[in-house]
């Protein structure tokens, strides 16, 4: 379980968290949303304790950031956002130095190795070198490497970010694979149908504040399960209801084309932080 209380970061006088505070259950798959800026990335580089918090306390598994630090860095397995693989090593032999750096024996490392080349579908590829990976090669490969010592908690900012949509549901195949075999996942997208599809529960930040905490449905719920759409002089214009036989009463009073769905995450998003994300 991680929990997070009154988290705050300022970087001079920007304050990029604002008194964050949310707990994270064991075994869950959990999304950071928001906007370009909104500190998601501050977040979890706090929580993977590669930046100092300016106040706030958080525990990760009952260990204390940033005091039980050897124990939380066993705990976790973080994916970064950008590529910080060694191109010009084998997949292996990144794995190899990773366990390494974690001060594996050597048969354990061999034997994780091994069967998470296998679980990541890279055992054929194994010895051959990071520069000739795609990218969801690579991204798959960060994945297990993130996961050789083993932890209970996984970070993963942005895991599908600028993969194309197969390579992206294979990923989520994996990340569910992952959650199903005990792990808690924390993510960060900006990709909304992800988090809609994976997480059991999302919290959306805006200017280093929580907004929002629950579940998809909930969210989607609380605005209006059913969402009529139409066209004006000034764009798109949405509207929420309860349901599907008031949304449709209200389409029928319009004039112009109208179309009757369910409500999105995405429109949950939307209306909350009043701006489209990119992706
Ligand atoms: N090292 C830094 N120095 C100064 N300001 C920073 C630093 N890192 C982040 N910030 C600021 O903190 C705020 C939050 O940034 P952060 O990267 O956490 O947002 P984000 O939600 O991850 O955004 P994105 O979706 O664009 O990745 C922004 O205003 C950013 O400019």
């Amino acid at each position: 379980m991680i929990c997070i209380e009154g988290l705050v970061k300022k970087f001079g006088e920007r304050t990029a968290v604002n008194n964050l505070s949310l707990t994270i259950e064991q075994g869950e798959t959990f999304g950071l949303l928001g906007p370009n800026g909104a500190g998601k990335t501050t977040t979890i580089r706090i929580l993977t304790m590669l930046t100092r918090p300016t106040a706030g306390s958080i525990t990760i598994n009952g260990c204390r950031l940033p005091e039980d630090e050897l124990a939380v860095k066993s705990l976790i397995g973080v994916v970064p956002q950008h590529f910080n693989i060694d191109i010009d090593l084998t997949a292996r032999e990144n794995l190899d130095l990773h366990g390494r750096l974690h001060h594996m024996p050597r048969d354990l490392r061999q034997r994780r190795i091994e069967a998470l080349l296998d679980y990541v579908e890279l055992k054929e590829r194994g010895n051959d070198m990071v520069n000739t990976f795609s990218g969801g090669m690579k991204r798959r490969l960060m994945i297990a490497r993130a996961l050789l010592h083993e932890p209970q908690v996984l970070f993963l900012d942005e895991p599908t970010v600028g993969l194309d949509p197969q390579v992206r549901r294979r990923l989520w195949d994996l990340i569910r694979r992952l959650n199903a075999d005990g792990l808690t996942v924390l993510l960060t997208t900006h990709y909304i149908e992800e988090a809609e599809s994976l997480c059991r529960r999302v919290a959306i930040m805006e200017k280093g504040q929580l907004i929002a905490l629950n579940s998809p449905t909930a969210l989607c719920e609380r605005l209006g399960s059913y969402v009529v759409e139409w066209t004006e002089s000034e764009g798109t214009q949405y509207r929420f209801f309860a349901s599907r036989i008031e949304a449709a009463a209200f389409a029928g009073t319009l004039a112009a084309n109208t179309s009757l769905r369910h409500t999105n995450l995405e429109d949950v998003f939307v209306e909350l932080t009043g701006r489209r994300v990119s992706g």
